[in-house]
C-alpha cells in the first residue's frame, strides 16, 4: 500500500504537470517538444470547472475551434481534470488552476468567463434556496473578475440566476468596472428544454424548432413564447397547460429524477457551450447572432430580464422587444414580474447591505 508521503509526492507531482506555479518543471518537459501554442482563437476559463457541469463543459468547450486556450478553475480537483481533458486532439490547450490563489492566474487575459461554481439543488428544494452559499461564492468570483479581466463577457450560470446576476452587477459596479453588455446570466437551457418538448409535441426534428424563452430561470419566471414559436403553429389549450408546466418545471424534472444526487449537468453544459459558442461567434465579429439571455434590460421596468438579445463584439448589442403575446403570456408574464422583482432585490441588498 502507498504511504502517505508516497501519496503526497505523486500528488505533487501530478500537480507540477498541469499547475502554473510550475512553469520551470514544465518548461524543462517542454523545451524537447516543438509546440508553441497561440493558436488563433479566443482565451476562454471555466471557474468551477471540476463540477457536475464544469467537467462536460470543459469537455465540450475543448473541441470547439475557436477556442484556443482554456483555463479550467475549481476549489478541488482540477489536475485531474486538467490532466484528462489535455489529452484530447483537438487545437485549445489547457491549463488548471487549484484554490482561490490561483484564480487570479486563471483569469488574466481571459476573453470569456463561464461560471457554474456552486451548489446544486436537492429534491424538494427551490433555487432560491441556494441563494445563501452561491452569492458568496459569485461575488468572490466577480471580485476577482473585476480585478483581472475586468473586460471579459461573462457567462454566469451558478443558481438562482435570477439573483445571482444581478449580485455580479453590483460587484462590477462596486469596481468600477460595470459593462451591462458583458454579464450575461445563461437561461439557454430553458431554450433548449423548450424546443425539445415542443418539438416531441409536433412531432418534428427539435433542430427545427425556435422557442423564446422569457423572464428569468426559476419555475414561474420561466416564460416559454409559444405565440412565437418557429415554425409557426398554434397549439390546443391543453397543450399549452402542459408544455408550459414541463418547461418551467424542467430543473425540478431532472433533480427529483436524479434524487438527491444534483441537478441537471449534462443538458446544462450543452446548453451552456451552445451559449458560449454563440458568445464567441458574436466577438469574432459574426453578424445576426441571437439568442435569448438573463441581461439587464428595459423591455420591461425591472432591471434585469431574460429576452432575445443581438450579440456582437461588445456583448449584448441590441436588446429585442418581447413581440406581441397572447392573454396568457400576458398573465404570465405578470406573475413572473412580480417574482422576478424579490429575486433581483435580494441579489442587490446582498451586496449593498
Ligand atoms: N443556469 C442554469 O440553467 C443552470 C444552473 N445550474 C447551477 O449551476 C451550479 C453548479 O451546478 P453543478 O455543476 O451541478 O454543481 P456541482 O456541485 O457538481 O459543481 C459545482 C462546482 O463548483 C465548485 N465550487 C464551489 N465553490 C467554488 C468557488 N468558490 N470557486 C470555484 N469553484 C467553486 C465545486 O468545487 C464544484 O466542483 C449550481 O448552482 C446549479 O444550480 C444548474 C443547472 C442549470
Ligand atoms: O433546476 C435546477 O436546480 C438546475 C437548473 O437551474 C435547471 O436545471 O434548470
Amino acid at each position: 500500500m502507498e504511504s502517505n508521503s508516497g501519496a503526497n509526492d505523486r500528488i505533487a507531482r501530478i500537480a507540477r504537470h498541469f499547475l502554473p506555479q510550475a512553469e520551470g518543471d514544465v518548461c524543462l518537459r517542454r523545451s524537447h517538444c516543438r509546440a508553441k501554442g497561440g493558436a488563433p482563437g479566443f482565451k476562454v476559463a471555466i471557474l468551477g470547472a471540476a463540477g457536475g457541469i464544469g467537467q462536460p463543459l470543459a469537455m465540450l468547450m475543448k473541441m470547439n475551434p475557436l477556442v484556443s486556450v482554456l483555463h479550467l478553475y475549481d476549489v478541488v480537483n482540477t489536475p485531474g481534470v486538467t490532466a484528462d481533458i489535455s489529452h484530447m486532439d483537438t487545437g485549445a490547450v489547457v491549463r488548471g488552476f487549484l484554490g482561490q490563489q490561483q484564480l487570479a492566474d486563471a483569469l488574466t487575459g481571459v476573453d470569456l468567463v463561464i461560471i457554474p461554481a456552486g451548489v446544486p439543488r436537492k429534491p424538494g428544494m427551490t433555487r432560491d434556496d441556494l441563494f445563501n452559499i452561491n452569492a458568496g461564492i459569485v461575488k468572490t468570483l466577480c471580485e476577482a473578475i473585476a480585478k483581472c479581466c475586468p473586460k471579459a463577457i461573462v457567462n454566469l450560470i451558478s443558481n438562482p440566476v435570477n439573483s445571482t446576476v444581478p449580485i455580479a452587477a453590483e460587484v462590477f459596479k462596486r469596481a468600477g468596472t460595470y459593462d451591462p453588455k458583458r454579464l450575461l446570466g445563461v437561461t439557454m437551457l430553458d431554450v433548449v428544454r423548450a424546443n425539445t418538448f415542443v418539438a416531441e409535441v409536433l412531432g418534428v426534428d427539435p433542430r427545427d424548432v425556435d422557442v423564446p424563452v422569457v423572464g428569468g430561470h426559476a419555475g414561474i419566471t420561466i416564460l416559454p413564447l409559444l405565440s412565437q414559436v418557429k415554425p409557426p403553429f398554434s397549439f390546443t389549450p391543453k397543450e399549452i397547460e402542459y408544455l408550459s408546466d414541463r418547461i418551467q418545471n424542467g430543473g425540478t424534472e431532472v433533480v427529483e429524477a436524479k434524487a438527491g444526487a444534483g441537478s441537471a449537468t449534462l443538458s446544462m453544459a450543452y446548453a451552456a457551450v451552445k451559449f458560449a459558442d454563440a458568445c464567441l461567434r458574436a466577438l469574432r465579429g459574426d453578424a445576426g447572432i441571437i439568442e435569448c439571455a438573463y441581461v439587464a434590460s428595459q423591455v420591461t421596468e425591472l432591471p434585469f430580464f431574460a429576452s432575445k438579445a443581438r450579440l456582437g463584439r461588445g456583448g449584448v448589442e441590441e436588446i429585442l422587444p418581447l413581440g406581441p403575446l397572447n392573454d396568457y403570456e400576458r398573465e404570465g408574464l405578470e406573475k413572473a414580474k412580480k417574482e422576478l422583482a424579490a429575486s433581483i432585490e435580494k441579489g442587490i441588498s446582498f451586496i449593498r447591505k
